[in-house]
């Protein structure tokens, strides 16, 4: 008889306790380790706060350098308490450090050892890296599971097995896959796949196109990135500034919390509708409109409203001046045109060309008139002119001083306008344009207010603002040299800039802050731009972010699949066209981690039901609950069903997913309806609610989050909207673990075996 040489239950799991055991021990010295600099360096801090007050300027500056230094330390050691140390790595024997342990920032002891490894530093790539298949250098990969500061499991991935040891691994990964969700993105640093790391450390030039269908895991790559580049490039980028442009308010807010996780505080977070400083657009758009507003033509009928603001009169201009009659002919008015127009400046700042053309004319004809000599009287003759009302105003109808607010609410309130510079569009698109309140920004608006910016330029450039900048080259120059010698004597901190430090010594800080000047800065160039559902940008919108970042340094994630923007992507090489021609370069991301593949299937069949040609991702696992078909009777139906999912739910998320937002069964009837018959504080009060356990949306708010369970009304009535097929692909990819379908028309090809 063989005897077994497999150990038995009871002796792994003593010996799994025993390593727990020892994983707490080691785990626990790095906290202290973290407790012990969050010391230091708060009574670094006081004591460079206490001595402060006193001593020259020169002194102040350079302990308010010391101090903003200490300040950022403290914070980023603050933001890392929570999940401090995830992982180790074992390496074959006679690699470097074969030992290591990986978590959200880099630790080193006393004596200067390195004990933790950041996740996105070099030495930290093989945990996300290695496969069974490609094992690298990794014996052996460990998930710390942890509860507050302890250990509490482990989940080993034994990559060159040695003799009885079991290859698993993929426990903390499913853990994580199905764990209740909260209303919040949560970073999954722990987690990383081996795609979406090469991904998340790709080299940051030029443009690269993460395409990855719902659930992949794109925007988690995005943020993950962006912390990423962060730490590689921190020199350059806390200089210049990144942007992570998104969907919507209330999806930053969903992902507000996982940068600050990483430690990454600075990054400007804004949507597309927030892109020009000083306008907030919070109308809505129909589908026409946007379709219209999101078309390259908008290129030339702003250029046509422009120039059409540059007015030659029909007959000559007179002017009586102190008796003096004078007249300008139109012919002298478009010559000065011309010459403005020559000069390839923006329409206000050629306005200074055009006025000095005229007024050459003008003053000519005045000494001329009164027969006095030009070269001694010109200056009195030029002010003269200058201070006469009736020759200000004149001036000005014909080369107005103008806000792109101002041309573009005068192109959609006034058709005639309209028809005039944009004979190119059809009458039905110019009907689309007009609107009766003018000025209520919409998304679409911002990228043509915009593009105005650029052809009007600033209205004035004051000597104020030029003295204003000269100062601060100054203040930057300054700062930049103490960073320096702080940088020698190795207290070099890099998450200050001198920009920053600049804005603390002059007393405008923190309001100076990188992020907040370029957030208030149209033409600020950013150092890297990162764009979430980036299918759903419009020609004119990528030109907008193309200004933004004039390096073309840019991250855009998205699935051309789930494009609802009428003016948005039907395909990558289609939209970057315009913006960078084929330069260009594509990852895909083929798994998703979010809805098992019971839903995924019914997703998939819809798709290809409709024609759109994509490849679904697969699925990381199968699911536990087939998704359910269920009658529509009315609106009492559907609050009675989700006050059964209600009282059947443990822990997580429920939404209700509608086609619109108005109408009988639209999102606003429904949650109003569901909020009266469930616990008070149970339904969100609003689609930007993000912490109440149901939320009621229609299909274009749902996007890019997600929910445990989700209750999709009529799917058919989604089909219906422009790009339907598009909307209810998303709709059907929201959940973790149920779809519940409720409909009273027949359910669309792809979901009829339901
Ligand atoms: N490596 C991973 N480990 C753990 N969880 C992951 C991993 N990758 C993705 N996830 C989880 O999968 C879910 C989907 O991720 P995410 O929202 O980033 O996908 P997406 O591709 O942007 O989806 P969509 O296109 O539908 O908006 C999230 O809950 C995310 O945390």
């Amino acid at each position: 008889m063989s005897q077994s040489t497999e150990p038995s239950v009871t002796d792994r799991d003593a010996a799994e306790a025993g390593e727990v055991a020892r994983e707490d021990a080691h785990v626990g010295t790095l906290y202290a380790r973290l407790d012990a600099l969050r010391e230091q360096t708060a009574a670094q801090l006081a004591e460079v706060r206490r001595t402060l007050a006193t001593g020259t300027h020169q002194n102040r500056f350079e302990r308010d350098a010391f101090a903003t230094l200490y300040e950022d330390r403290l914070s980023q050691l603050w933001s890392v308490e929570n999940r401090l140390c995830f992982g180790r790595l074992d390496l074959r024997e006679g690699t470097q450090d074969p030992r290591r342990y990986v978590g959200r920032l880099g630790l080193a002891d006393e004596r200067g050892t390195q004990i933790l490894v950041d996740w996105r530093a070099p030495a930290a790539q093989d945990f996300y890296q290695a496969t069974a298949a490609a094992p690298r250098d990794v014996v052996r990969r460990r998930h710390l599971l942890t509860a507050g500061r302890h250990v509490t499991g482990l989940d080993d991935e034994v990559l060159v097995a040695a003799d009885g040891e079991r290859t698993t691994g993929d426990a903390a990964l499913l853990a994580a896959v199905t764990a209740p969700r909260t209303g919040r993105m949560g970073d999954i640093v722990a987690t990383i796949q081996a795609e979406q790391d090469r991904v998340i450390r790709a080299s940051d030039r030029g443009v690269l196109v993460v395409q990855g269908g719902p659930g992949t895991g794109k925007t988690a790559v995005a943020l993950h990135r962006t912390a990423f580049l962060l730490y590689t490039h921190r020199d350059r980028l806390a200089r210049s500034g990144v942007l992570l442009l998104g969907p919507s308010p209330v999806f930053l807010r969903y992902v507000e919390q996982v940068l600050p996780a990483l430690g990454e505080t600075g990054v400007v977070t804004q949507t597309l509708g927030e892109l020009y400083p000083g306008v907030l657009a919070r109308g809505e758009d129909s589908p026409e409109a946007a379709r219209v507003k999101g078309s390259l033509r908008m290129v030339d009928v702003l250029d046509a409203a422009v120039a059409a603001r540059e007015r030659v009169p029909e007959a000559p201009l007179r002017f009586d001046l102190d008796g003096t009659r004078v007249q300008l002919r139109p012919e002298a008015i478009a010559s000065a045109r011309t010459r403005a127009r020559r000069t390839r400046k923006p329409h206000n700042v050629a306005r200074v060309t055009f006025v000095r053309e005229v007024l050459n004319s003008l003053v000519n004809a005045l000494a001329r008139a009164r027969g006095v000599d030009l070269g001694e009287e010109r200056e009195d003759l030029v002010a003269e002119l200058r201070e006469d009302r009736d020759v200000r105003r004149e001036v000005n109808l014909c080369w107005m001083p103008l806000t792109p607010e101002k041309v573009l609410a005068g192109l959609y309130a006034d058709p005639a306008r309209l028809e005039a510079v944009a004979p190119q569009l059809s009458p039905r698109d110019r009907a689309a344009l007009h609107r009766a309140d003018a000025t209520a920004w919409t998304e679409a608006d911002v990228p043509l207010l915009d593009e105005l910016a650029e052809l009007l330029g600033p209205l004035e450039e004051t000597a104020t603002a030029a003295r204003a900048a000269a100062d601060r080259e100054e203040q930057i120059a300054y700062a930049r040299k103490v960073l320096e010698d702080f940088e020698a004597s190795g207290v070099g901190n890099p998450l200050v800039s001198p920009e920053l430090l600049a804005d603390r010594f002059s007393g405008t800080g923190p309001s100076g802050t990188v992020a907040e000047r370029a957030a208030a800065d149209r033409t600020w160039a950013y150092g890297h731009v990162v764009v979430d559902e980036a299918q759903e940008l419009s020609a004119m919108a990528w030109r907008l972010v193309e200004r933004r970042c004039p390096s073309r340094s840019m991250t855009l994630v998205g699935d051309v699949a789930q494009t609802s923007n009428p003016a948005g992507a039907r395909s990558w090489a289609q939209a970057l066209k315009p913006v960078v021609d084929d330069r260009w370069r594509l990852e895909e991301l083929t798994v998703n981690y979010r809805t098992p593949a019971k839903i995924s299937r019914v997703a998939a069949d819809v798709l290809r039901s409709a024609g759109i040609a994509a490849n679904p991702p697969t699925p990381v696992r199968e699911g536990e609950h087939d998704p359910v078909a269920v009658p529509l009777t009315g609106l009492e139906s559907v609050v009675e069903h989700v006050r059964d999912r209600f009282a059947a739910l443990d822990e997580g998320r429920i939404a209700v997913v509608a086609a619109e937002e108005h109408g009988p069964l639209g999102s606003d009837a429904v949650r109003a309806a569901v909020a009266a018959v469930l616990p008070a504080g149970a339904v969100a009060a609003s689609p930007d609610d993000l912490d109440a356990t149901v939320s009621v949306l229609d299909v274009h708010r749902a996007k890019g989050l997600e929910f445990d369970v989700v209750v999709l009304l009529e799917p058919a009535a989604v089909l219906r909207r422009p790009r339907g097929a598009n909307d209810l692909y998303v709709a059907l990819t929201r959940a973790t673990q149920e779809l519940h379908v409720l409909h009273a028309e027949p359910l669309p090809r792809g979901m009829d075996h339901l």
